[in-house]
């Protein structure tokens, strides 16, 4: 695949596809940006605006863009697919690309979990369908502001599944670190453990640079995580290394104290002030989460082997209740999430 003359799609114009499709274009790619409503409007009427914590900050004008929310119009020339609606959308966006997607494009799941790029393959059977990860944060402008701004609030690279000749020369761009990895599946289970803290984010309201440098929260991060290495192990699942720390020393490292965890763990903690997480999000704007696809990733695999994830079903269930309430993130307190105080 010769990368420059590529069409690629995005399916599913939010934060992470008008970031990823927002460097793309800037780097001289053919994009054609597939979203809705609020969005889709914010872009035809102001651009958009790219920018990140390294202090790049670029515009691209409304005339310069392709934006649809029409599939057929997004999907009927590309020759890449890059998925990146969320979890709940997964089917819904396979069967437009099945129904309008070119037979040849290959098909790139940016999304978080373990599951949805093997829910687009069966979805698009005999399709080229690979497996990608998102390891850094993008927040998206609040409602109203003009340019629509996404902005990489964290560092981090992109992964995907090797295998396509040429596909990491058409991604790979300024602001956009792309990288393949033979190891997906082991590097979805080991980012499913950072997630696991898009809970506790969401459950508290606090930005996550404020939520992390607190001790009380990262003992419950350190909990959720010790559950989902336990119930990998049981499983027979070996998450990759994608992080200077391996996966088995996250929940050491999580529980140091404030001090030594902020001298230790300086790139966890260059985040912009504002960034959240997507479940934050979700909450935020009223839409489902995708608990069910992360720490309920951890509960089907205890549900198999036996291994005991109490803190698990616990962050499930306030989440689910959160959902349910539609009021938002709830704001609460690590004792209110634990059920009382927790010791080291
Ligand atoms: N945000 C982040 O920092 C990170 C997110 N991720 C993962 O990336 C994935 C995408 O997340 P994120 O970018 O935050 O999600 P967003 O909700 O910001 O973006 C998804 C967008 O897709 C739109 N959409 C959904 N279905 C369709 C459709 N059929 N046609 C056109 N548009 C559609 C949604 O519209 P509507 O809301 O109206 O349904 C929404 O605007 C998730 O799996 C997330 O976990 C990974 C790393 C970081
Ligand atoms: C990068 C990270 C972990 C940021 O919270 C994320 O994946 C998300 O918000 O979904």
């Amino acid at each position: 695949m010769a990368g420059q003359e590529k069409t690629i799609a995005i399916a599913g114009a939010g934060s992470i596809g008008c970031y990823a499709g927002g460097c793309l274009a800037l780097a001289g790619r053919k994009v054609v940006f597939l979203g809705r409503g609020r969005i889709v409007e914010a872009m035809r009427k102001g651009g958009l605006r790219v920018s990140d914590l390294d202090g790049r900050d670029r515009r691209i004008a409304a005339d310069a863009l392709v934006v649809t929310d029409d599939p057929a119009t997004a999907l009927r020339d590309a020759d890449i697919v890059l998925v990146a609606v969320k979890s709940g959308a997964t089917q819904e966006i396979a069967t437009e690309i099945a129904a309008h997607g070119r037979p040849d494009a290959v098909v790139i799941s940016l999304q978080n979990g373990v599951d949805n790029a093997d829910r687009l393959r069966a979805g698009l059977p005999g399709r080229r369908v690979l497996a990608g990860m998102v390891l850094f944060n993008v927040v998206q402008s609040p409602d109203g502001e003009t340019p629509f701004r996404v902005h990489r609030a964290s560092e981090g690279e992109v992964m995907i599944e090797e295998g396509v000749d040429g596909l990491i020369d058409a991604l790979d761009v300024e602001g956009l670190a792309v990288e393949a990895r033979a190891d997906m599946k082991a590097v979805q289970w080991s980012k499913l453990l950072f997630n696991l803290n898009n809970a506790l984010v969401a459950l508290c309201g606090l930005p996550l640079a404020t939520q992390l440098a607190d001790r009380r929260w990262r003992l419950i991060l350190a909990g959720q995580i010790d559950e989902a290495l336990a119930a990998m192990k049981a499983a027979g699942i070996k998450p990759a290394r994608i992080a200077a720390l391996p996966p088995a020393l996250l929940p050491l490292v999580l529980r140091l104290p404030d001090w030594l965890f902020k001298l230790l763990a300086r790139r966890m903690l260059a985040i912009d002030p504002n960034a959240r997480s997507s479940m934050w999000d979700d909450l935020q704007r009223g839409r489902p989460t995708e608990i069910g696809e992360l720490q309920g990733a951890i509960l089907r695999l205890a549900e198999k082997t036996g291994a005991p994830v109490p803190l698990t079903k616990r962050v499930i269930a306030l989440v689910r209740q959160a959902e349910a309430a539609g009021r938002g993130p709830p704001g609460l307190t690590p004792d209110e999430v634990t059920g009382g105080p927790r010791s080291a």
